[in-house]
């Protein structure tokens, strides 16, 4: 495998992308809201500012694109270090992995014949990095493999499969490292039953250790003469389990055909080994194993356990990490007959899709309700399956969601697919503050609603108190990547739920946040492919395009002239940009595809949609307006586009819209790139023959825009989309009626934006060089022929095509700043 192929597959590896802090002015999610009945104004602020900030704060996305692409996963895999040690098998070309010693970076040839198994095993065991088309990436960490042995695979399985698999016997640095991650993982459990804490485990052995420990032994509950089981000299309890695997999850099958779909990992690794013919393990493997069998449990079946004190429950949890048994967290919640049940169930209409069942069946394939994260693509249905583990566990249900109209959509969601009735589901936010009724209920509320302490009203003090005093049986956490730890440890400490469930599309953040997630919430337990998941039609098929629009000269010169934020203004209402969205809406109008144009900047937004007379929705629009527009959206066929400022990126379910034009975004986001293009995703057309949904950004040329969109691009291009670069738009020049198409027109709209003040660029602008922009996206790309209708059917655009390795190369290029630019602009920043 070529260095050249490496690289190509390789997306800018987690550890490498620096961040710097993207703009801080973002516009409140909440700005039409009117404060309700028993809400105080600062809860109502603390929303608000949450819903703004953290989400910005934690996606540590950043205005200088170039900084974020150091340390490309592989683009150093190969540099600099000597693999001609690494001994190929004879047979090499019929295994599709290669495994990187230095870096635990596995490489694999998506166009093995064997490969969905593969990719099924990789899933269980590694962290996707990229998955173009041909050659994908993974990692091995810690916590993958600490996810791996929690769904079922065990040391052995893990270095037999990869054996089996990979081109090279596994290196001893890999097997050691695997070993050494889940030597212990696994081993010890901490299970809920019956509201009590039980340590368990299927070596008695681990568990005289654990209680050798001081703080460990102080947390512990001696067993009475009521407990199930026999009871050691040493304290330990001893209980028979009956084979817990036969859940159903609730909308699926009897338990054996649920099974069948919901094959297990550890099922998807035996199938791998047997797939493959030939390759022995090697010694230092076979060691292993045999070390590894001798500490297999002692009788199948059997499980030791002493219980602690729920009050020392963090301490004990703390202490296990340290000395390197981190716990496993379970809830048997089939036999909880202490918290009163929930009446709720799936529909008999509701169906899930297999995905969703897989996803679910590693939270439940034990039997008991295992906490971790579940990761699928925007639009895929992360709602039902929070909603199908609520109707599986049967319990009272918290759910935690980033905004208080998600709130109301999950309360919707959980009427159209669960039999929960209206007067069992209670909303907390600041407008709202309600119980249910009956023993048990749902609640859905806010993150910053149940963290918030600072000036309470008296009605949400009380409100909390009844949170903590519950013991849910589930706690749903939405979007969790974009939660603070702090905020998560306030809420985790204060609300006691057994089990907990993380849903979320893009598991990215920089500051390595996620792995307090793992530890406040549990493993990843799935993360589904997006380009499988389209490619079955369960979302759409998406056709990605930049368009480059030229400055016109005029306003290049103010933008090179301008130090303030107001440059983002100019290179935003670029003219040739009105133009390009123009032109764009009324090719697509003709197709007839509804249209979502986001443009994030308020001032342009309504600049835009006002000249192009079309309804627009920002963060003052009155939620009667917003409803006005969206069902006009939906049900008139005469609207067929609509603008949208950054409160349209989460949270819109318009399965009509197939085609997105992004007019202006937040800096470098990779999130808000994939939160949006979710919103086609779930376009309703998706499964019509030949159908294909659209998602153009228009960036102005040698622009700063132009490093943010490359960034943007990232994380897409890791799940396997490509971007094609639109360098013109062909037969533009043929519509004269387009805005802006005279000189006169265009100084006007300079001179408008010119007057308007530093606050209408609401985005801070981070000052980096236009010239390194434009020629370091130019640099890169190779050129091609091809067109609008290539990209839709039709045929009139030209493009350059472009691939993740190519951007990624150029970004690294050393940039040399042309003399125009250095005079004009550096000299402007002096
Ligand atoms: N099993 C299913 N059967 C029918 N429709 C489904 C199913 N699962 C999801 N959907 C539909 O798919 C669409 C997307 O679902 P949902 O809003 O839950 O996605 P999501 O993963 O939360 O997206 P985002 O991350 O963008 O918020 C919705 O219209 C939902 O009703």
């Amino acid at each position: 495998m070529s260095k050249r192929e490496l690289s190509a597959s390789s997306a800018a590896g987690e550890d490498g992308r620096k961040r710097a802090r993207g703009g801080e002015e973002n516009e409140s999610e909440s700005g039409g809201a009117v404060p309700g009945n028993g809400s105080s104004a600062s809860e109502a602020e603390a929303e608000a500012e949450y819903d703004s900030q953290e989400e910005l704060k934690s996606d540590g996305e950043d205005a200088d694109g170039v900084a974020g692409v150091a340390g490309d996963g592989s683009g150093d895999l190969l540099s600099e270090h000597d693999y001609s040690w690494m001994r190929l098998k004879p047979d090499h070309e019929s295994r599709p992995l290669w495994i990187c010693p230095r870096t635990k970076h596995i490489i694999l040839e998506a166009f093995s014949p064997i490969a969905e198994q593969a990719i099924d095993f990789l899933i269980a065991i590694s962290e996707p990095v990229s998955r173009p088309t041909h050659i994908h990436e993974y990692k091995l960490t810690q916590f993958s493999l600490h996810a791996a042995v929690s769904v079922g695979l065990s040391t052995t399985d893990i270095i037999e499969v990869l054996n089996r698999l990979s081109k090279m016997a596994v290196p001893p640095d890999v097997t050691s490292f695997i070993t050494q991650c889940t030597r212990s993982y696994g081993k010890v459990k901490v299970v809920i039953k019956q509201n009590r804490l039980f340590i368990e485990s299927g070596h008695p052995g681990i568990l005289q250790t654990l209680l050798r420990d001081p703080v460990i032994a102080q947390a512990r509950v001696f067993p009475d003469a009521d407990t199930d089981g026999t009871v050691s000299k040493d304290g330990i309890i001893t209980q028979r389990v009956p084979q817990m695997g036969d859940i159903t999850i609730a909308g699926t099958q009897k338990p054996g055909d649920k099974e069948k779909a919901a094959a297990s990992a550890k099922d998807i690794a035996a199938t791998a080994a047997k797939a493959e013919a030939g390759g022995d393990l090697d010694d230092a493997v076979a060691e292993i194993l045999d070390k590894e069998d001798e500490d297999e449990d002692d009788a199948e079946g059997t499980v030791h356990s002493f219980e602690i004190h729920r009050s020392k429950y963090e301490d004990v949890r703390k202490r296990c990490n340290e000395i390197d048994y981190p716990m496993i967290e379970e809830y048997d919640f089939r036999n909880d007959r202490k918290n009163p049940d929930l009446d709720i169930d799936l529909k008999p209409v509701t169906t899930i899709r297999s995905y969703q069942e897989i996803s679910l069946s590693k939270m439940f394939s034990n039997g008991r309700a295992r906490s971790g994260i579940i990761v699928l693509p925007c639009g895929a249905g992360k709602t039902l399956v929070g909603i199908t583990a609520a109707c599986t566990i049967r319990k009272s249900v918290l759910c935690l969601c980033t905004s208080s109209v998600s709130v109301m959509q999950w309360k919707q969601q959980f009427l159209r697919w669960s039999t929960i009735k209206e007067e069992q589901i209670a909303i907390f936010t600041s407008d709202t503050k309600m119980r249910f009724q009956g023993d048990a209920g749902l609640v859905i509320t806010t993150f910053s609603m149940v963290s918030n302490q600072r000036k309470l009203s008296a009605e949400s003090k009380k409100m909390l108190e009844f949170l903590s005093s519950i013991e849910w049986g589930l706690m749903l956490l939405d979007e969790v990547h974009v939660t603070p730890a702090n905020m998560f440890r306030s809420v985790v400490s204060r609300i006691p739920a057994h089990s907990k469930l993380g849903l979320t599309a893009t598991l990215v953040r920089e500051d390595n946040k996620i792995d307090d997630l793992n530890f406040l919430i549990g493993p990843k337990l799935y993360e589904a492919n997006w380009m499988d998941l389209a490619n079955k039609g369960h979302i759409a098929t998406v056709q990605c395009a930049e368009v480059w629009c030229d400055m016109t000269p005029e306003f290049y010169k103010a933008y090179l002239e301008e130090a303030s934020k107001k440059r983002l203004l100019i290179y935003v209402m670029n003219p040739n940009k009105f133009r390009a969205c123009q032109y764009l809406i009324r090719f697509h109008e003709e197709r007839g595809d509804k249209i979502i144009v986001f443009v994030d900047n308020v001032y342009s937004l309504k600049a835009y949609a006002i000249t192009l007379g079309k309804p627009f929705i920002y963060g003052a629009t009155s939620q009667s307006e917003r409803m006005r527009i969206l069902d006009d959206f939906q049900h008139n066929p005469a609207v067929r586009t609509i603008f949208l400022s950054k409160v349209g990126d989460t949270s819109l379910d318009l399965p009509e819209a197939t085609c997105l034009i992004q007019v202006s975004s937040h800096y470098g986001s990779r999130r808000q790139e994939a939160q949006r293009l979710g919103r086609i995703l779930r376009a309703s057309r998706r499964n019509d023959e030949g159908f294909n949904a659209f998602f153009y950004s228009l960036v102005s040329k040698d622009t700063q825009e132009m490093v943010y969109s490359t960034k943007r691009q990232q994380f897409l291009i890791d799940q396997g989309y490509s971007f094609k670069v639109i360098t013109h738009l062909e037969g533009i020049e043929d519509c004269r009626d387009l805005v802006y198409g005279d000189l006169e027109s265009q100084k006007k709209l300079l001179h408008t934006v010119k007057m308007a003040s530093e606050a209408d660029a609401a985005l801070e602008s981070k000052a980096t060089d236009g010239a390194r922009a434009g020629s370091g996206g130019a640099a890169a790309v190779r050129r091609g022929a091809g067109s609008l209708k290539g990209l839709s059917g039709a045929s009139n655009m030209a493009y350059m095509e472009t691939s993740g390795s190519g951007r990624r190369a150029a970004r690294r290029e050393p940039v040399e700043h042309h003399p125009l630019f250095k005079r004009q602009f550096y000299n402007n920043k002096k």
